[in-house]
């Protein structure tokens, strides 16, 4: 076993043993997903997105998680409260910039969030992250279906964790982890994880579960990745036939029974 898959595999026992408090400030569509993902995990969720309470509640917390999947002026307050209150406080921070690329108000609230945050973990699919290069994203939507898909992603994580001085993971059919230095490309989940709202959601608040109980967000951001794409691919195998909703719902059975044996025998990583 490579040192890499390793310390991914470690990462999760250390999780479920300092079971983290993960401050979420999300979206509507996803949030409850978002929680039970967590509990599944082994992390505490809490979802606060008042600006008058948000920085108190990521003080307590071990992580925080920034979604923008149905942003309005109130919680784009909160997120940039709860932001500098990490910042301050030394939590670390996941960003998940849904639909960037596709609206104005999304695409200066990236912004905004970016100057004023120091952000641990950027987690997107290649449309959203392409737009946070700078490149020009062709995102329509929340999903990556709408990308041109002649980016690369390996290049484009690299760009933007430079930019941003963190660690970058783009997923996708092939996941794409960089922190400028380290690079992974994990090739484990199953196509009908995009046929199902939240995955990418749930992804990036494993991310955040992992953050808040591992040090080295390069590690966390992997872990969190590879959580979704091995519940996945054990999900499709045990519920996939019978449909979407079914796969839904067996996706959070098997992130509770995830440990460090079935990370380290499922894991599919390379060193790109
Ligand atoms: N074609 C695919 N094959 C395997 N896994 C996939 C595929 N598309 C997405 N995934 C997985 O689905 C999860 C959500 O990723 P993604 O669909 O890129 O996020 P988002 O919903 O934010 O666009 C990740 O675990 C990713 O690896
Ligand atoms: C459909 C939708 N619309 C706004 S947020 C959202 C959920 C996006 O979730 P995910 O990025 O995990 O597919
Ligand atoms: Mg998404």
């Amino acid at each position: 076993m490579n040192t890499i898959t390793k310390e991914i595999s470690q990462a999760i026992a250390r999780l479920r043993e300092a079971a983290p408090l993960v401050h979420n400030i999300t979206n509507y569509v996803t949030v409850n997903d978002c929680a039970n993902a967590l509990l599944a995990i082994g992390a505490s969720p809490i979802m606060a997105d008042d600006p008058a309470e948000s920085g108190d509640i990521t003080a307590i917390s071990s992580a925080l998680v920034l979604n923008i999947g149905t942003l309005n002026r109130h919680t784009i307050d909160s997120m940039i409260a709860a932001g500098k209150r990490a910042n301050e406080c030394g939590v670390p921070v996941v960003f998940d910039p849904v639909g960037a690329g596709a609206s104005r108000l999304r695409n200066d609230t990236v912004k905004e969030i970016l100057e004023l945050v120091k952000i641990a973990v950027l987690r997107g699919n290649i449309s959203e992250v392409s737009f946070v290069a700078g490149l020009d994203a062709t995102t329509k939507g929340v999903d990556a279906s709408a990308a041109d898909g002649r980016r690369d992603a390996v290049s484009v994580a690299g760009l933007v964790a430079e930019k941003l001085g963190c660690t970058v993971a783009i997923t996708g059919a092939v996941d794409v982890i960089s922190d400028g230095k380290r690079v992974v490309k994990i090739h484990n989940g199953h196509p009908m994880l995009s046929k199902v709202t939240g995955t990418g959601c749930m992804t990036t608040a494993l991310v955040g579960a992992y953050a808040g109980a591992n040090r080295d967000a390069f590690v966390a951001a992997a872990a969190g990745v590879a959580s979704m794409g091995i519940a996945g691919e054990i999900a499709y195998k045990k519920a996939g036939q019978v449909g979407t909703g079914s796969f839904h719902i067996a996706i959070l059975d098997e992130l509770s029974q995830l440990d460090f044996a079935v990370m380290e025998a499922r894991l599919k990583l390379d060193e790109a």
